[in-house]
């Protein structure tokens, strides 16, 4: 005979899981936490991990199933993860695409122009670039090392110079960089619009080539290029200039 407590569980029961606890006849096997229940007199109320597991958020559920897609879809489109992949002999030039969007060249390039400018002007732009460039490294350095994303199980981390917190992949520091390079070249330099469009397809390649080496799963780069696109924004609310940071420019002024 149903116990009161069973009769009561499968009234208040979502219908959706009505046939799981109606499968539970006097032979059916419980679950640990029914066999402690049955144990003592007081029924212990239920373990955490198993109403999470009955009665998910829709949250909870958004997101993981976000999750499973992101895995998936970045798992088919890593075709570029290993030289034996379906488009392995692309790897090579994904790797110089790697290398244009590394944070190595773009800061020496920057302080090299730093040191070799002789107008007031440029002096301002390439310390301001400079500044975000490393404020970029160390945000994307702090926020992995609070997620903790590993990177996809397919990629293979042969990275041209990395950091300790670079086995985690969220978000992608290339695509911060691209984003945020992207929108400072655009702003700060006169370009002709071919070159415009250059520089916004070079953030499309540079984000797309993270997901097709398995460097990234896609959610990474997503976030990557949104962080960078609002790291824009506040590197230009504290723009460094003469009037604010005179000491700075004293440093590079001739
Ligand atoms: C050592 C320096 C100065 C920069 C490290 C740049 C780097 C290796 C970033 C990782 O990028 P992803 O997160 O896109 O893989």
């Amino acid at each position: 005979m149903p116990s009161p407590r069973g009769s009561r569980e499968r009234r208040s029961a979502r219908p959706e899981f009505a046939s799981l606890l109606s499968q539970r006849g006097p032979g059916a096997p419980d679950s640990p936490s029914r066999r402690r229940e049955s144990a003592g007199s007081a029924p212990p109320p239920l373990p955490e991990e198993d109403c999470m597991r009955l009665n998910p958020s829709f949250v909870g559920i958004a997101l993981s199933s976000l999750l499973a897609v992101d895995l998936w879809a970045s798992k088919r489109l890593g075709v570029c993860a290993g030289e034996a992949s379906a488009w392995g002999s692309a790897r090579p030039l994904l790797k110089v695409v790697e290398v244009s969007g590394h944070g190595i060249p773009w800061l020496l390039g920057t302080f090299y122009g730093l040191c070799q400018s002789d107008s007031s002007a440029a002096r301002e732009v390439l310390l301001n670039l400079f500044f975000a460039l490393v404020l970029d490294l160390v945000l994307v350095a702090v926020v992995k090392g609070i997620v903790k994303r590993p990177r996809p199980t397919h990629n293979k981390m042969d990275m041209f110079v990395t950091v300790s917190v670079d086995k985690y992949s969220f978000p992608s520091g290339h695509a911060t960089r691209a984003a945020l390079v992207c929108r400072f070249v655009l702003h700060h330099l006169v370009l002709a619009i071919p070159l415009r469009v250059l520089v916004v397809l070079w953030v499309l390649i540079v984000g797309i080539s993270r997901v097709m080496l398995g460097r990234h799963n896609v959610t990474d780069v997503l976030f990557g290029l949104f962080l960078g696109y609002v790291l824009y924004s506040v590197v230009e609310y504290c723009w460094l200039s003469p009037l604010n940071a005179p000491a700075l420019f004293a440093l590079w002024s001739h």
